[in-house]
């Protein structure tokens, strides 16, 4: 039980650093920095792992070789191990390599979608369908994003009934679970609110999911609103790591250490040891040479 009881009393986390969060770095990153990633985060106790991408090597450079870690990761029982993919090859790529579960991605806004996968939301729509069936003819689940919920690089304001509207029709074709993300981080609660308000007279709370960039610092913010309103999954990134190819000025997700301690403080369960997951946070982030973008890990590691 929360210490609120009007909060869930316990949450997924659904770690997406090793893709959402390593997709943009520009340095290279050897397959062995990223399976001690993957590894890493498996010891410190998350569940859900978004391994990496199969996507076009000329689109995301760094996701090339997501397949060698898959086969190189040591494997936990009972944890998910995801790929995102965008279309029939990039499932059949995952499929090959050994995900256990699979992620499709559509925008809310059109713009977005052309520049982040070359198509309309409604022709990326239908490039999922085969998709769709061939995870239905392996037995593979489904999870799908939506992007730009709360508000578009390209097109500005976007529309909450055009979140519904794409997270309906994911449902529809079969997705067991939609992340809408604020994929510029530009939300705030109340708006957060009021769409998981809206998307919740259509679609069951306990399937839908948070994924917050805190370029505005407002993802934690976010993620509590977010848990007002019943929502029991968020994806997030250790260290902060992350940003959009395709969303310039982007910055990371919210960093799970960050959203660990604020579950901590709520009394709401996660099965994450926050210890651990600080030092494989650094662990990645001295690897990058780059500043550890979780406050509560910079908090920790320097007591
Ligand atoms: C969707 C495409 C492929 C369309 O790209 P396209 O150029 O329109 O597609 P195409 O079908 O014409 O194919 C072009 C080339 O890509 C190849 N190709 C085609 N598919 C694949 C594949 N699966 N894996 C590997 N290669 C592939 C295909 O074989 C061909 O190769 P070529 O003949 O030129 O040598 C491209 O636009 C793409 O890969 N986009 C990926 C963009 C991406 O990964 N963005 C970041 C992830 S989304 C995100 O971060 C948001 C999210 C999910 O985190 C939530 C949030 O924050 O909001």
């Amino acid at each position: 039980m929360s210490l609120s009881m009007n909060l869930p009393s316990k949450v997924r986390l659904v770690e997406v650093g090793p893709r959402d969060g390593l997709q943009n770095e520009k340095q290279p990153i050897s397959v062995a920095d990223k399976i001690q990633l993957v590894n890493d985060l498996n010891a410190a106790g998350l569940s859900t792992i978004e391994v990496g991408s199969f996507v076009s090597p000329k689109w995301v450079p760094q996701m090339a070789g997501s397949a060698e870690v898959f086969t190189g990761i040591e494997r936990k029982p009972g944890v998910v191990y995801q790929a995102l993919t965008p279309n029939l090859k990039g499932f059949e790529a995952a499929l090959a390599a050994g995900a256990d579960e699979v992620a499709v991605f559509a925008a809310a806004s059109e713009a977005f979608s052309q520049k982040n996968i070359n198509c309309s939301i409604s022709e990326s729509l239908e490039r999922f369908r085969d998709l769709m069936a061939a995870a239905q003819a392996a037995n593979i689940p489904v999870r799908g994003y939506v992007s730009c919920v709360l508000g578009c690089p390209y097109d500005g304001e976007v529309a909450p009934a055009q979140v519904l509207s794409v997270a309906r029709e994911l449902f529809a074709m079969g997705c067991y679970e939609v992340s809408v993300g604020d994929t510029i981080g530009v939300g705030t609660a109340g708006k957060t609110r009021a769409l998981f308000n809206l998307l919740a007279r259509e679609i069951p709370r306990e399937k839908l999911g948070g994924h917050f960039h805190d370029t505005y610092g407002q993802a934690l913010a976010n993620i509590y609103a977010s848990l007002q309103e019943g929502i029991e999954i968020f994806d997030s990134s250790v260290a902060g790591l992350g940003g959009c190819p395709y969303a310039k000025g982007a910055t990371g997700n919210v960093a799970t250490e960050d959203v660990v301690y604020l579950l901590n403080g709520l009394g709401i369960q996660h099965g994450i040891d926050l210890s651990r997951l600080a030092a494989a946070g650094q662990r990645i982030c001295d690897v990058l040479g780059r500043a550890n973008g979780s406050r509560v890990a910079r908090a920790l590691l320097s007591q």
